[in-house]
């Protein structure tokens, strides 16, 4: 048996994510404030990161820039090592839906609506009878990748707050984004619920989703891979 003589090739995989110099300046009626300042930030596949930090850090305004709601004043934004600091709102507005899933504090779900359904609402397929079926299997296994499969066809009011953001996190997964956002998922849910929340969202990082999860809990700040804290804008 001949050896092949070439050497095995080194993936050097591009970050997901990377902010290099990051600074955002407020300019209302008064002075301008600098709300981000310098800030360097990386998330790599599979990875998750924790933000901490008092209230007014900078914390949202940062992952407003991230998931591309805002931009900076200064700095540059690489996404899969594309520089992606100056696209265009429609071309911005267009990768926001392709590469990121959020996830807030709140649940934002259709009370008319049931479970699956508000799934489906993130999937703007075709109409036809393949594209609707393929459609259904995709909300289901959102649903089944977050454990709430059985309550499908269930309404929000017949939900717990768990269970709610739980849709609410199938519904950030079912276009299978490359980066998961997560401003406070757990504010409005007591420990247990908050852990399991936790845990549904790490569970997305180990099929290579990034999470970046802005949080007050330091539980829950620990189970991430890194966990950083922002300071007036800064990170220690
Ligand atoms: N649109 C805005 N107009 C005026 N000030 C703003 C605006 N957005 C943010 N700020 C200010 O910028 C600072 C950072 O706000 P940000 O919401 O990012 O903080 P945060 O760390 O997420 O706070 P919290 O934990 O309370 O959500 C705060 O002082 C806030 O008042």
């Amino acid at each position: 048996m001949t050896q092949s003589l070439e050497q095995p090739t080194v993936q050097v995989q591009a970050p997901l994510l990377q902010l290099n110099g990051i600074t955002k300046v407020l300019k209302g009626q008064g002075e301008p404030r600098t709300i981000l300042s310098g800030v360097d930030f990386t998330v790599h596949p599979g990875q998750s990161v924790a933000i901490l930090g008092r209230s007014g850090s900078g914390k949202s305004t940062l992952l407003s820039l991230l998931g591309l709601f805002d931009r900076a004043d200064e700095g540059k934004y690489f996404l899969h090592g594309n520089d992606i600091t100056k696209l265009p709102e429609r071309r911005a507005a267009a990768l926001r839906s392709a590469e990121f899933g959020f996830v807030f504090q709140r649940f934002f779900l259709l009370k008319h609506l049931t479970a699956a359904q508000n799934v489906a609402m993130a999937l703007v397929n075709g109409q036809g009878w393949s594209a609707r079926r393929k459609r259904k299997q995709q909300v289901m296994e959102a649903l089944e990748q977050v454990g709430i499969a059985h309550l499908a066809k269930s309404k929000p009011t017949r939900l717990s707050g768990g269970e709610q953001q739980r849709v609410a996190i199938a519904r950030a997964l079912v276009r299978q984004p490359r980066i998961i956002l997560a401003d406070e998922p757990t504010g409005a849910l007591d420990t247990e619920t908050g852990n399991l929340v936790v845990e549904v969202l790490l569970n997305t990082t180990r099929q290579g989703c990034g999470l970046v999860l802005v949080t007050h809990d330091h539980d829950h700040a620990r189970k991430m891979g890194r966990v950083m804290e922002l300071r007036d804008g800064r990170f220690n």
